[in-house]
């Protein structure tokens, strides 16, 4: 457990057990032939259509789609940042476009957010800008000071608050900006691209981060991206857009194991390495010779598991080399794939049950090159 997780338990712990039994219930947000039409003099652009999806309380749920899909859109209509031109949005059964005024600041605390450049106020310390929400709010002074200790502390930034934000990097920034939205104590938190701006270490930390605190307050966590990776860091569902519509939606394993639409596959492009160069260089499609060998691809959905002993033992005397190997552990599952070397005169014949598809991709005279 990273230290921040360690205070945050303890802080949720102690501080916040009967917030956090109600927040279990709460947090769940439907989306019903929602679509989003932007008019302006340059024409309509239709950002969304036909949306119906629901995310569940306490899951970290995934947006993903390229540049201009309509994550953000889409996001922003859960706290009424956008209003939907058709359908509805109920966060915890309500229709949020009939609250009032008074209704929607009420909202807009139980739905908390982080952004892409932090949002942080430059004037104002730390401690200031994670207090503002409460200030706003009318909190007393005393529980201010308390609450956002508590928030520091959670985030890991305890002994900060008297900092300037131009002093801190950005991931710290990032801390501050989850304090903020924490600060209020929301049953929904919405991240609109808040790693992108990160560099690849400070991207995993804040991603921990998120997940700790998803798993100790059991708040429900939104997250727009365009990194399939970051999806795969956190999430428990994802739904990929596609110029405004879904694509496909379903468990992180379920579409990173089999990916049916092409936007999908076109997003995983870049955590896919293709057939090793040397390798495709030398391969033929047919048997040219009792010593050619048979490369085969064993691709992993999430149902086979790899057992390199019973490859090994179906392989009998043959011999079984491993030419590269691509499996990543998601959600407990293995998803991913395995090029082997047959032996000579060797075929592939593996049962089912050792992967969840396997091809002769072709044959190579000699492994080695
Ligand atoms: N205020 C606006 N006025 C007009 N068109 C808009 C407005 N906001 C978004 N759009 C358009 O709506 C479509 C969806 O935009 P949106 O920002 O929701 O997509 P996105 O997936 O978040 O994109 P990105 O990853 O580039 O931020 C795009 O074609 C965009 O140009």
């Amino acid at each position: 457990m990273t230290g921040a997780a360690a205070t945050l338990a303890r802080s949720a712990v102690t501080e916040i057990p009967a917030a956090a039994a109600a927040i279990r219930k709460a947090g769940t947000v439907r989306f019903e032939g929602l679509g989003k039409t932007y008019r302006s003099s340059a024409g309509e652009v239709q950002a969304l259509s036909s949306i119906d999806l629901d995310i569940r309380a306490g899951e970290i749920f995934g947006i993903i789609g390229r540049s201009g899909a309509g994550k953000s859109s889409l996001l922003r209509t859960i706290n009424r940042l956008e209003r939907p031109t058709t359908g509805r949005v109920l966060v915890d059964g309500e229709d949020i476009a009939l609250l009032d005024e008074a209704g929607l600041v009420a909202l807009r605390r139980r739905v908390g957010m982080i952004f892409q450049h932090f949002n942080l106020l430059s004037a104002k310390t730390v401690y200031e800008n994670v207090a503002l929400p409460l200030r706003v709010a009318g909190v007393a002074r005393d529980e201010i000071t308390r609450r956002v200790d508590q928030a520091l502390d959670l985030v890991g930034l305890a002994g900060k608050g008297g900092t300037y934000p131009s002093r801190l990097s950005g991931g710290q920034k990032q801390r501050v900006g989850i304090a903020r939205a924490l600060v209020s104590r929301p049953e929904i938190l919405l991240c609109d691209e808040a790693t992108s701006a990160l560099d690849p270490e400070t991207t995993v930390s804040i991603l921990r981060l998120l997940r700790d605190i998803n798993q100790r307050l059991g708040l429900t966590i939104v997250l727009i991206t365009h990194e399939m990776s970051v999806i795969r860091e956190i999430c428990d569902r994802v739904v990929v857009l596609e110029r405004g519509e879904i694509a496909e939606q379903g468990e992180v394993w379920q579409v990173f194991g089999a990916p049916r639409h092409p936007a999908t596959q076109a997003l995983l492009q870049p955590l896919q390495h293709g057939l090793p160069e040397d390798l495709a260089d030398r391969l033929h499609e047919t048997r040219r010779g009792p010593e050619d060998q048979a490369v085969v691809e064993l691709t992993f959905a999430g149902s086979a598991v790899p057992d390199l002993a019973q490859l090994t033992e179906l392989a009998g005397g043959r011999g079984l080399r491993l030419l590269s190997s691509q499996i990543d552990r998601i959600q407990g599952r293995a998803i991913g794939k395995l090029l082997l070397a047959l032996g000579p005169g060797g075929d592939a014949e593996f049962p089912a049950h050792l992967a969840d598809r396997t091809r002769i991709i072709g044959y190579v005279d000699d492994t080695d090159g």
